[in-house]
Order: C-alpha cells, then structure tokens, then sequence
C-alpha cells in the first residue's frame, strides 16, 4: 500500500474525529452486471445516509450520460465529482475539510474503473479517518474478467454484496455476464474500457434491421447465451422483441 500524504487524524474535522463516532467505518461494495441497478442503489444509499444529517461526496468515472453524474436509468440523476486514474482520492477528501467540509462517507459509482492504489486509498480513509465508503461497481467486464478496481475491493472491503435486482437474459434465466456488441455483433476482443449502455442506438431500434457498423451497446446474457455467442432476439423497446 502506499504511504499516507495525509497527517494525523487531530487535523481531520469532526466527522473524522474517532472520539465523537465510537463505530468503526466500513468500505462497502456492491456489485453486479450492467442494469442491475447500482448507480440507483448508490442514489438510494446517499439519500438515506443524507436524511441523517450526515455529509457525503459522490465520486463517478466515465458514467454513461457523458457527464460528471451518477445517472441511473430509474431516472434519478446527481452532480458526483469525476475522477480519472490519476486522482489520490485522500487529496479530494483533504481538500474537502481544508475548505471547512465535513466528510462522513463517500459514495462511489462506476468503481470498477478504480485502479487498485485507489481502493487502497480508499480503505485508508475508512480505517485512519472515519470515512464510511460505499462503492458500486461491474463484477466482470465484456470478457468475463475481473475488472482490477474490482478485484481490489473483493479482496479489502469490509463487506461485499452482489445487488439482488435480477437482470434477465432474453431467455429468462438470471443474466450475470455482460456482453459487448459492435455493430450488431458480440466481440471477445478489444479495450477494457468502453463506455456505453444497454439499449440500442435509438436509429437502430426505429430501423429493427440491423445496427451501425461502429455502434456499441453491451448485452447482459446468462452463462450459456454468452459462451454460445447468442444475442437472441434485438430488443427494441419496452416490452418488444424484434427477429434478429
Ligand atoms: N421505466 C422504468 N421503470 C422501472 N424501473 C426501471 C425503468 N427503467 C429502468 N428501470 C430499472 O433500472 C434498472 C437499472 O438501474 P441502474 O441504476 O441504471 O443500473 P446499473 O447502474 O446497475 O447499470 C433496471 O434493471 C430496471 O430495474
Ligand atoms: C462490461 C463492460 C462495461 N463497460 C462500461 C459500460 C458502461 O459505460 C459502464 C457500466 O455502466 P453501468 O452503470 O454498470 O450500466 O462500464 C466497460 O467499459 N467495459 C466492459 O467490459
């Protein structure tokens, strides 16, 4: 882990103060498949934890509506603070309570986009200042593997909970796996990171013929659907399917 570039805890405002919190913090991590409903959950999460008069900061990366927000497709959306692999979140936080900010907890969205220095960061602020994080996050990217920031939190959270809202593979069993598709077609090879979302270009869902060749939208399917390579039939819209 890497040294601390914070000091002691006697510098930290209130909400870092062990003395006037006795229970210790926790780093909370929620994950799942695309659709699945984190970022709603985050959303949730933040609401009740502000209902307690608590103070907390929204971190995201890369959310699929292009801005610096947790977005969830429920339809609730908050400003968050966008981060990029660079960022030492222990500095965001110091920021915070230089500027007279009390920091109770974190929420972070899209974590598995964390590198592991970053969850490391993260685990400090729980056990040396007090700060509860709670992040949300994809189990495995489009080729079944853990994403690093991932694989960080499974191995230091406190508590780790897959979210329990089912999302469904156009067959009907659990879908847990996230398939990306690339002009109509699911791809085994490629980046890591591409942000995108589940529904269809909204052209290609009006067309129902096809996909542009460069669009790129991902697919939850279960385990047999995903190794089989099959999409099943296009979704179109709520409640429509469409022959491929
Ligand atoms: N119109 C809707 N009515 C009710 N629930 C919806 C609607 N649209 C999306 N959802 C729910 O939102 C979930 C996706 O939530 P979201 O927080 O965006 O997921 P994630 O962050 O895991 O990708 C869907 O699985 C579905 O349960
Ligand atoms: C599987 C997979 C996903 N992504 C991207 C696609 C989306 O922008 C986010 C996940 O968003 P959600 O809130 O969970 O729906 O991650 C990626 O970059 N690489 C992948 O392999």
């Amino acid at each position: 882990m890497t040294p601390s570039p914070l000091t002691a805890p006697d510098s930290v405002p209130a909400s870092g103060d062990r003395r006037r919190h006795p229970a210790p913090a926790h780093l909370v991590f929620f994950h799942g498949p695309m659709d699945c409903g984190k970022s709603t959950l985050a959303l949730q999460v933040d609401h009740n934890q502000s209902r307690q008069g608590r103070h907390g900061v929204l971190l995201t990366q890369g959310d699929r509506s292009g801005s610096p927000q947790i977005s969830s497709r429920v339809g609730l959306r908050r400003a968050a603070v966008e981060l990029d692999a660079g960022t030492d979140v222990r500095l965001l936080v110091r920021d915070r309570w230089a500027a007279g900010h009390r920091v109770d907890y974190l929420i972070v969205d899209e974590a598995q986009f964390l590198t592991g220095a970053q969850v490391e960061q993260l685990a400090e602020l729980v056990d040396e200042f007090h700060v509860d994080v709670y992040a949300f996050g994809l189990t495995t990217d489009f080729r079944t593997r853990l994403f690093p920031g991932t694989q960080r939190l499974f191995e230091l959270a406190d508590d780790v909970q897959r979210v329990q809202v089912e999302v469904l593979c156009w067959c009907g069993l659990r879908g847990l796996l996230n398939a990306r598709v690339v002009g109509g077609e699911m791809v085994r090879e490629g980046a890591t990171v591409v942000v995108a979302d589940t529904a269809p270009a909204p052209e290609a869902a009006a067309a129902a013929d096809g996909e542009g060749a460069d669009a790129v939208r991902y697919q939850v399917l279960c385990r047999r659907h995903y190794s089989r390579g099959q999409l099943g039939p296009m979704p179109t819209g709520p409640g429509q399917l469409a022959l491929r």
